[in-house]
């Protein structure tokens, strides 16, 4: 199978499993690669032994679905391996003044494919693509009156990411000389909480701090932080010193006309646990609801895909394909290379029993998912509890109990990290571990709880 191909299949497995299990598996699946099947072992690269080992924990049910998407094609894979490259992180650490500086080559985070060019906006653009097109000129062209902070909010699949990145691609591809950066609001808390642990401030005070971690930040002219929802997961935990950075941050880069771009799933004002000062500050930028595409957008969208991938594909199928996918961007593009790669799979033409077959293979894998909100919603109503209280801190057997069940299953059905079911329920590692273990060692001696778990086990798939 040629590189193309195997990239094309990589793409859409990698789109069902985020559909599947969410967007939180997102950064693992961009830094990993397909690089060939050869013997019925599907081989995948990445640099980074996090990603690896994150990777293991899901391997299983990305096999399935890969294997599900290989189906027409009589490949069965029967094992994923990992293979890497030595070298994580490209950083390296001088001693100066006794401080730990930071000296990393700088990463815009930036991808070349999102473009303004490849992002189409249709016959009516919508008002998200016309602010950023005014962001772009005011920071190209060093005017005063800058829409800062610009923050576009909307549901998944629509774009937020595409054009936050291509607002960034445009500034450096006619001022090279401003400095950009793309992150998530994950990365932010992670490279802080990183910078932290590497003794890159001076002590632990989180307001006498100093090196490249503050610098690097505080000196851009563009910043795009995506997904600033996930904030809601660290604010508010007791030091709030994340918290205290990012507003930081943000109010130097405020404070000094900077430009920078908030993407988000959600209106800010439903974001919880976020200081009404940050929301104050972004209440005085420009906030705007990304909108699903209208049928004409969404033929244009389709259209473009094959232009630039230089494939053919009759007006019908794509009419056929933009009149019964109509709420995600990302789901009209993975249907469209789902039909493309069926049909060179089983080398048949493009016609629309090929698109049906697509769009139901597609709608069978996305209707049986299952997702830990979900279960967690199915265990509380069973128990005749709130989700609230399945959730809290409360330890009376009533809670406690649905709770670890409901940890249980997550982890058998989900196979997620138990640092993932932690974050759920508002609980570290070790919590989630235990709790499992307990079910786990009272299934081996209750049989009426064995048939009590096969029961909800049922439940929670329906
Ligand atoms: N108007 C558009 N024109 C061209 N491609 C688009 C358009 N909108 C979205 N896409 C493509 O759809 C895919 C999903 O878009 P993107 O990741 O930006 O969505 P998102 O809104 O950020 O989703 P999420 O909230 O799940 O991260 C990408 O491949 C992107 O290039």
């Amino acid at each position: 199978m040629n590189k193309e191909k195997l990239a094309n299949i990589f793409s859409i497995v990698s789109m069902m499993f985020k559909s599947s299990y969410g967007n939180s598996y997102e950064t693992m699946l961009n830094q990993l690669s397909i690089e060939e099947i050869k013997n019925n072992i599907c081989y995948l690269h990445t640099k980074n032994v996090v990603v690896a080992n994150e990777f293991e924990e899901v391997k299983e049910k990305f096999l399935a679905i890969l294997n599900n998407v290989l189906l027409i094609s009589d490949i069965k894979i029967e094992d994923i391996v990992i293979t890497r490259e030595e070298k994580d992180y490209e950083i390296r650490y001088i001693d100066n003044n006794n401080e730990y500086i930071e000296e990393e080559s700088f990463d815009t985070g930036l991808k070349e494919e999102f473009t303004m060019e490849n992002f189409v906006a249709g016959k009516d653009p919508e008002f998200a693509y016309i602010v950023a097109n005014q962001v772009i000129d005011i920071i190209v062209n060093d005017k005063k009156n800058v829409i800062t902070p610009y923050l576009i909010y909307g549901a998944s699949g629509l774009g937020k990411t595409h054009l936050g990145q291509a607002i960034g691609n445009a500034v450096l591809a006619k001022r090279p000389d401003k400095k950009v950066k793309y992150l998530t609001a994950e990365d932010f808390n992670n490279e802080f909480l990183e910078a932290i642990r590497r003794g890159n401030f001076k002590d632990s005070d989180s307001r006498d701090r100093s090196g490249s971690f503050r610098q690097k930040y505080r000196q851009l002219d563009l910043i795009i932080i995506d997904d600033i929802q996930f904030f809601e997961r660290v604010f508010n935990r007791g030091t709030g010193s994340v918290e205290e950075e990012f507003f930081n941050t943000f109010n130097t880069l405020y404070l000094e006309k900077k430009q920078i771009v908030f993407i988000s799933d959600r209106n800010p004002a439903d974001i919880k646990n976020m200081q009404e000062r940050i929301k104050t500050r972004i209440g005085e930028g420009v906030i705007v609801e990304m909108q699903r595409p209208d049928f004409s957008t969404r033929i244009a969208i389709l259209k473009k895909y094959c232009e630039e991938n230089n494939k053919k594909v009759n007006d019908r199928a794509l009419e056929y394909i933009a009149t019964h996918v109509d709420d995600s961007v990302r789901e009209l593009q993975g249907t469209l290379k789902g039909v493309i790669v069926s049909s060179e799979l089983l080398d048949k033409p493009i016609d629309i029993d090929l698109v049906k077959e697509v769009l139901e293979r597609r709608k069978t894998i996305i209707k049986s998912k299952m997702t830990a909100e979900s279960i967690v919603k199915k265990i509380a109503k069973n128990y005749e509890i709130s989700v609230e209280e399945i959730k809290s801190q409360k330890r009376q057997k009533t809670i406690l109990m649905p709770r670890q069940i409901a940890m249980y299953l997550i982890k058998t059905n989900l196979m997620i990290t138990y640092d993932a079911i932690g974050k759920i329920f508002d609980r570290d590692h070790t919590t989630v571990m235990n709790a499992i273990k307990k079910i786990e060692t009272q299934l081996e001696i209750d049989r009426d709880f064995v048939k009590e778990l096969e029961e909800l086990n049922r439940n929670i798939k329906d």
